[in-house]
């Protein structure tokens, strides 16, 4: 994604993140304290249907994913089967990259900049009880916050999309 076509907290963004043209400073929407500018309306019609369609909004957006991903990293140190594998883990970098992936997964606004799955875990020896236990985990967070089971259905798929990378299995042929 070019870094232009992403607004800022200090800046709207200069390129259509719909079209890739120029954005019109005049078409304007606002969205979590950002003012993203788009090339026509029809784009910024586009982006904002998006959003309404995201399963991040669904979700409750940055506030909800913000509460989550908190509440998810409590578990998962708690957690006997994983917990070891965050010792050595800045975790309030870790909180921050997980906000950032998983809601660019769940089709947030922001685009995910950090390392592709399969190379964030490299080298680490997860199995699929790992894994596991850390949807599981997730699962759960999400039913304290009384997110609905259908909701709860779609993080799942979101969450098992990742799981060849992240386990390093090979990739499959298309
Ligand atoms: C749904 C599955 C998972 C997702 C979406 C996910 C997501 C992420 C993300 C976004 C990062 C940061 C990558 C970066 O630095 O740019 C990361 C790192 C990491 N993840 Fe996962 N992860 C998953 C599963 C797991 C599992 C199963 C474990 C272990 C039980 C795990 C342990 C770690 C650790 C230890 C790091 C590295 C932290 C560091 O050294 O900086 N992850 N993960």
């Amino acid at each position: 994604v070019d870094p232009a076509a992403v607004a800022t907290e200090a800046a709207t963004n200069t390129i259509c993140p719909i079209s890739g043209k120029p954005a019109d400073p005049a078409i304007t929407a606002s969205y979590e304290g950002r003012k993203w500018s788009f090339a026509k309306e029809e784009c910024k019609a586009k982006w904002l249907k998006a959003r309404e369609d995201s399963l991040y909004q669904k979700l409750g957006g940055k506030a909800a994913m913000d509460a989550a991903i908190d509440a998810f990293y409590v578990k998962v140190l708690a957690d006997d089967r994983v917990k070891h594998f965050f010792d050595d883990v800045s975790m309030d970098k870790q909180r921050r990259k997980q906000k950032e992936f998983l809601s660019a997964a769940f089709g947030g606004p922001l685009p995910w900049t950090g390392k592709d799955m399969r190379k964030a875990h490299d080298g680490m020896g997860l199995t699929e009880e790992h894994f596991n236990a850390i949807a599981e985990n997730l699962v759960n967070t999400l039913k304290d916050l009384k997110i609905s089971q259908d909701l709860i259905d779609q993080v799942v798929a979101v969450a098992l999309t990742t799981k060849d990378d992240v386990l390093g299995r090979p990739k499959k042929a298309n």
